[in-house]
C-alpha cells in the first residue's frame, strides 16, 4: 500500500511525534485505505492528501497582569469542492497544525458521508482555555478571528464550537466579524446562542447522533445495556443523558479530572449537576472512583470515548471488554487498535459516523436561514434522525457487502462522493 504524506510546516526533529502527527498519520492511512479500494489515480489521492488552505497565525494574548503571551492558532480548508468548509474550533495546549489538519480531513469525509454540501475545516489555539480569565480568552478570540478573517466567512467557511470552545466562544466570533463587516453577520458561525441567531438544536445536536447511531448499532435495543462514556463535555454528558433516556444503563464517565462508575447506574442529571458545581466529576459522592485507564477497559456492553484523539491505542485495545464502541470523539482509536479490534470481534461505529449530528444540524439550520422558516425542534431531530440512520444503514449495506468494517466503509463512502466531485467538476 502506499504511503500518503502531507509536506511538513515545521522542521526536522527527534522530539517524539504528537499526539496531532499521530492523528494525521491516522488520517492518512484511512484516506490510503479508501483510495485503494476506490482505485484512485495518484494525482487525485496527492489532492486529497493535502489541505487546499492552511493558515497559521501568531495569536498575541494580553494577560491580565500586562505581559503579552504569542500564542499559534490555525485555520485548515481541507476540501471545499463539495462546498464551503466547515468544521470546529478548539482551544486546547496541545493542539498543531497536524491535529487541526486531520480533523478538517475528517469533516471533509464527514459531511460527504451525510450528504450534506459542505468541505470540511478545522481551527484551532494552542491555549489552555482553563487557564485564562473571560477577559484574555476573549482576547484571545477576537486577536484570532481578525487573523484568520480573510479566509472564513457564511460562504467560505463557518465555524462551530468544539473541544474548549462554547457558545459564547461563538458570539465573540459572530460580534468580530460582524465589527469587520460593518453588518451582522451571524451566518459566520454555528452553534452560538439563541440571541445570536443559533439553533436551540445544535447545542446537543451531536450528542443525538451519537444516539442514533449506537441506537441503530444495537438494533434499537438498548434496554439494560450498560454504557461507559470517556470525556464528560459538550458531546459526552449529554450523549450520557440521550443513552440513558433510551433505556441504556450508564455505568461509568470520566471527564479530565477523573472517572467514577456505579454498577446499579450513574444519576447522569445528578452528575451533570455535581461536575457543573465542583468543576469535574471527580469526588461524586454516588459512585465510586476509578482510574482513566480502567474506564476505557470496563466489562460494560457500549463504549463511547467523548474526549480527544488516541485514546483506544495498540496498548490497550486487546483489554477493552465492550463489545460496541460508538466514536463520540473524533479520531480516538488509532489503526493498530482498529486492526485488533476488529480481529476480536469488537464493532466501532467510525467517529464520521457517529459523531456527524453537529455538523448535520448546522446544515439543517443554514437550510431554515436560507428558506427563511422554522422548523420546530421535533421536525429538527426527525431531520437529523432521518439522515443519521440512512447514512449509518448505507454504511452498514457497504460493509456486509465488502467484508470491510465500518470505519472502512465509511471513509469508501465518503472519499469516494468527494473524489466523484473533483472529476465532476474537472480539478
Ligand atoms: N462539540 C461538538 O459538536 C463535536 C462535534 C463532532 C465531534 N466532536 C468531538 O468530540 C470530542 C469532544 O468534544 P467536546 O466538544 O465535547 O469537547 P469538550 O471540551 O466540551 O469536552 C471534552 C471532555 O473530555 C474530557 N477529557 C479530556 N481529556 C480526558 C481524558 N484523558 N480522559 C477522560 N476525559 C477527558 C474533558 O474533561 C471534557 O469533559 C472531540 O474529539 C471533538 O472533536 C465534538
Amino acid at each position: 500500500m502506499r504511503t500518503l504524506t502531507v509536506p511538513s510546516t515545521t522542521p526536522a526533529t527527534t522530539a517524539p511525534v504528537s499526539p496531532g502527527r499521530q492523528a494525521l498519520d491516522s488520517a492518512l492511512f484511512q484516506l490510503d485505505q479508501a483510495a485503494d479500494r476506490l482505485n484512485l489515480d495518484d494525482s487525485l489521492r496527492a489532492v486529497l492528501a493535502t489541505p487546499r488552505r492552511s493558515l497559521t497565525v501568531s495569536v498575541p494574548v494580553r494577560r491580565e497582569d500586562g505581559r503579552m503571551d504569542v500564542v499559534q492558532g490555525f485555520r485548515v480548508q481541507h476540501n471545499i469542492t463539495r462546498g464551503p468548509a466547515k468544521g470546529g474550533i478548539r482551544f486546547h495546549p496541545r493542539t498543531d497544525v497536524h491535529e487541526v489538519t486531520a480533523l478538517a480531513m475528517g469533516m471533509t469525509w464527514k459531511c460527504a458521508l451525510a450528504g450534506i454540501p459542505y468541505g470540511g475545516a478545522q481551527g484551532g489555539v494552542s491555549v489552555d482555555p482553563a487557564s485564562l480569565s473571560a477577559r484574555e480568552l476573549e482576547r484571545v478570540t477576537r486577536r484570532y478571528v481578525n487573523e484568520v478573517l480573510p479566509i472564513v466567512g457564511p460562504e467560505r467557511d463557518v465555524p462551530a464550537p468544539e473541544v474548549g470552545t462554547d457558545r459564547r466562544t461563538m458570539a465573540w466570533i459572530m460580534d468580530t466579524y460582524s465589527v469587520n463587516a460593518g453588518y451582522p453577520v451571524p451566518g459566520v458561525m454555528t452553534g452560538g446562542s439563541a440571541a445570536c441567531g443559533g439553533a436551540p438544536e445544535r447545542a446537543e445536536a451531536t450528542s443525538r447522533g451519537v444516539r442514533f447511531a449506537a441506537l441503530r448499532a444495537m438494533r434499537g435495543s438498548p434496554g439494560g445495556r450498560t454504557v461507559a462514556v470517556q470525556g464528560f463535555g459538550k458531546v459526552g454528558a449529554p450523549a450520557a443523558r440521550h443513552l440513558a433516556d433510551a433505556g441504556a444503563l450508564v455505568v461509568a464517565v470520566s471527564d479530565s479530572t477523573g472517572a467514577v462508575v456505579n454498577r446499579s447506574g450513574l444519576d447522569v442529571d445528578g452528575l451533570r449537576a455535581w461536575s457543573k458545581e465542583t468543576g469535574g466529576v471527580r469526588g461524586y459522592p454516588e459512585a465510586d472512583p476509578l482510574s482513566h485507564d480502567d474506564l476505557l477497559e470496563l466489562d460494560v456492553d457500549v463504549l463511547v470515548p467523548a474526549a480527544l484523539e488516541g485514546a483506544i491505542t495498540e496498548e490497550n485495545a486487546p483489554r477493552i471488554r465492550a463489545g460496541l464502541i460508538v466514536e463520540g470523539a473524533s479520531c480516538p482509536t488509532t489503526p493498530e487498535a482498529d486492526r485488533i479490534l476488529a480481529d476480536a470481534g469488537v464493532t466501532v461505529v467510525p467517529d464520521i459516523l457517529a459523531n456527524a449530528g453537529g455538523v448535520i444540524v448546522s446544515y439543517l439550520e443554514w437550510l431554515q436561514e436560507a428558506q427563511a422558516r422554522s422548523w420546530s425542534a421535533r421536525e429538527v431531530d426527525a431531520r437529523l434522525r432521518g439522515l443519521v440512520e440512512n447514512a449509518f444503514d448505507t454504511v452498514a449495506a457497504v460493509s456486509a457487502e465488502c467484508g470491510i468494517t465500518l470505519r472502512q466503509a465509511a471513509h469508501v463512502i465518503g472519499v469516494g462522493r468527494v473524489a466523484e466531485a473533483h472529476r465532476s467538476r474537472g480539478l
